[in-house]
């Protein structure tokens, strides 16, 4: 008797951890010893498979979907698709009596559902798209004239037919999962029956900001609010009590000069961008299943900066200018930020349907702000992508060492203060870590699901680098002497916001990468309907967004390095901290939408949001 049954180099479905969906893979090898199978998937994962989790294609090719089997994992197949093809589908009176548009958006609809969940079925990661909570595999598809599609669906009815359970977990934890996963079969059934029809026109949805008049609100508020900050920070006594500052008319602001330092600056990081150098990789699967291919060479990009300025400062080049002219450089950023929104709107109408953000609603306000298009793209350069780290974090960290410099010449300072040094090296490691986990990104709530307009341009161009570097800039005109046991507990402060903040981030990104890590196994998981599983243990078991706390912990070091003589230093966590508890909610909603019940029993057992035992 053979030893093994498959091949190295044949290619079959391999069963995704913790689910009961198959996937093409390819047998890399085989060990005799523990009888197990590497097998890469085609986002280029690789794990080891049980022979039993292996099929070949052809048994997925042969069946038919009715199946008649009576065993147990075959009656919840056939069960699930029944209950599941009704609530997808009108009821039959409404179906008679509907007119023909009607029809005829009922059948757009359904495309769209089917569109929207194909590549949850067939790509690993694909879930991350979906605004459904759904078995996908179970969406009635009757109407998909596409024969692949057809093809694709028959095969994974199948896969949902052969549930044996490949388990990460503990044997007694499957009765609980087979709990949760009842309850969730109830639920989404209840959330076809009444979302079939909404999940799809994207003019149904809830706005989020406050919706229009919230986005409006925004996009004038902010930057006013930018400007008056900047001038308050400028005066001798900041305090807030004090009457702000008249805004100066902005033909007194504006300089063509700067406008041209500033877009050098930003082809300099478009030249980065596009050296061929650092790894291609994929990002999450798209609402038609495609995959797009991103460059990591940010770190790359930051060395060159890095040798750029260098070599600048070297050659005498006078960065005071950019401190000296600093809200000129603000309104220069607005400026292009304005007008790189409008050509993002603009050509977003020419885009596709399936090239349109879920955030999108089809209100023009709005749509301006969130963004239209999911990834504008021209030729492989992703604008998105491309300013959520580069002209911004990067500008932000040299806009730091140009307050450091300006200290030292308005103090007249041999050397920077040890405040500004701390500020200046904290905020380093946080964009260096930034560039460095870079793919990280690509999973983000920015790239998956917001498109490209007004906010992220805004935030990406104009707020980070001019906000998030407001410390240094405080620092520049309101001298802060740290004493050094005040700078250690400063010191420690950073660095467990930091082992917290990377401890998180990194455990999340190495699950979702690969769910059976060894270095994982000790994590407990909770099994949800999309395939993918939640860690609810570990840091994500200590609060469901450890990340969010630990950047928090983090930004209040940066902001305790500027004293307690003034609060606007304090700006920076004041914010953050709203941004936080705002981007949280927003997750949670998605989350809940994604997961279902699986995510409300992920709330049960981890009820703090972000702050233990508070919030
Ligand atoms: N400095 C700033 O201004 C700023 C602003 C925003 C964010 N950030 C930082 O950027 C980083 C990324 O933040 P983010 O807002 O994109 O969100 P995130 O917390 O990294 O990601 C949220 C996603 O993680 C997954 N997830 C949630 N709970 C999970 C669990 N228990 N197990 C496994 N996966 C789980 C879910 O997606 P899937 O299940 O689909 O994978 C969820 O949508 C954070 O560290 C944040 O602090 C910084
Ligand atoms: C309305 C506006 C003021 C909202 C502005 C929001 C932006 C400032 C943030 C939205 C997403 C954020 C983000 C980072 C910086 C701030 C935002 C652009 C980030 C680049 C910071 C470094 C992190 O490591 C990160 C790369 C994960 C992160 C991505 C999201």
């Amino acid at each position: 008797m053979p030893s093994r049954k498959f091949a190295d180099g044949e290619v079959v479905r391999g069963r995704w951890p913790g689910s009961s969906l198959y996937y093409e893979v390819e047998i890399l090898s085989h060990d005799s010893a523990s009888q197990l199978y590497t097998v890469k998937y085609k986002d280029g994962t690789e794990l080891e498979l049980k022979e039993n989790d292996i099929k070949p294609l052809t048994s997925f090719r042969q069946r038919k979907g009715g199946s008649t089997s009576s065993s147990p994992s075959r009656r919840r197949g056939s069960r699930s698709r029944s209950r599941s093809r009704s609530p997808g589908r009108p009821p039959k009176s409404a179906r008679r009596s509907a007119s023909a548009s009607h029809q005829a958006d009922i059948k757009e609809a359904r495309r769209e559902v089917e569109v929207k969940l194909t590549p949850l079925i067939l790509k690993p990661f694909g879930n991350s798209i979906s605004r459904y909570n759904g078995e996908p595999e179970h969406i009635e598809r009757n109407d998909v004239p596409h024969k692949n599609t057809q093809e694709k669906f028959n095969l994974s009815q199948e896969s949902s037919y052969i549930a044996t359970q490949y388990s990460l977990r503990p044997k007694r934890e499957e009765v609980k999962l087979k709990e949760i996963d009842s309850k969730e079969e109830k639920f989404v059934a209840k959330e076809l029956a009444v979302r079939t029809f909404e999940v799809t026109p994207i003019r149904a949805k809830d706005l989020e900001f406050g919706g229009v008049p919230g986005v409006f609100l925004i996009m004038f508020g902010l930057p006013v609010f930018l400007f008056l900050l900047l001038l308050m920070c400028k005066q001798k006594d900041p305090s807030l009590l004090n009457f702000p500052p008249p805004l100066p008319a902005l033909y007194e602001l504006w300089e063509t000069r700067v406008f041209g330092v500033y877009l050098l600056w930003f082809l300099i990081q478009v030249v980065f961008y596009l050296l061929p150098i650092g790894k291609v990789v994929e990002g999450t699967p798209l609402i038609d299943g495609r995959r797009l291919k991103y460059r990591l060479n940010g770190f790359y990009a930051f060395i060159l900066t890095s040798a750029v300025i260098g070599t600048s400062l070297f050659q005498g080049v006078e960065f005071h200018y950019v401190y000296s002219h600093f809200l000129q450089f603000a309104l220069a950023a607005t400026v292009f930020c304005v007008v790189l929104s409008v050509y993002l709107y603009m050509r977003s109408l020419k885009a596709p349907r399936n090239d349109l953000s879920p955030a999108s609603s089809g209100n023009a306000v709005y749509d301006f702000f969130i963004g239209r298009e999911l990834n504008p793209r021209i030729g492989t350069f992703d604008l998105k992508y491309f300013c959520e780290l580069r002209p911004g974090l990067i500008g932000w960290v040299v806009i730091n060492l140009v307050m450091l410099l300006a200290e030292m010449k308005i103090q007249d300072r041999a050397v920077p203060s040890l405040a500004m040094i701390l500020v200046n090296s904290f905020q380093l490691l946080y964009v260096v870590d930034a560039l460095w986990n870079e793919e990280a990104l690509l999973t983000t709530m920015d790239i998956i699901h917001d498109g490209f307009g007004f906010m992220l341009a805004f935030g990406d161009l104009v707020w980070v680098p001019f906000i998030y570097s407001f410390q240094a800039f405080y620092l520049v005109s309101h001298p802060n002497e740290v004493s050094w046991p005040m700078a250690s507990l400063i010191i420690v402060l950073k660095f467990c916001g930091y082992v917290i903040f990377r401890g998180a981030n990194s455990q999340k990104n190495a699950f979702r990468k690969n769910p059976s890590d060894p270095k994982l196994a000790h994590l407990k998981t909770i099994h949800t309907s999309t395939g993918k599983n939640l860690l609810v243990s570990g840091w994500w078991g200590f609060v469901r967004h450890p990340n969010y706390l630990g950047d928090l912990i983090m930004a209040l070091a940066w902001s305790l390095a500027c004293g307690f003589n003034h609060i606007l230093p304090y700006f920076y966590i004041i914010y953050f901290t709203m941004l936080l508890v705002h981007r949280e909610a927003r997750d949670e909603y998605h989350c809940k939408k994604k997961y279902g019940v699986a995510w409300e029993k992920y709330c049960q057992r981890v009820p703090y949001r972000i702050f233990p035992y508070i919030y």
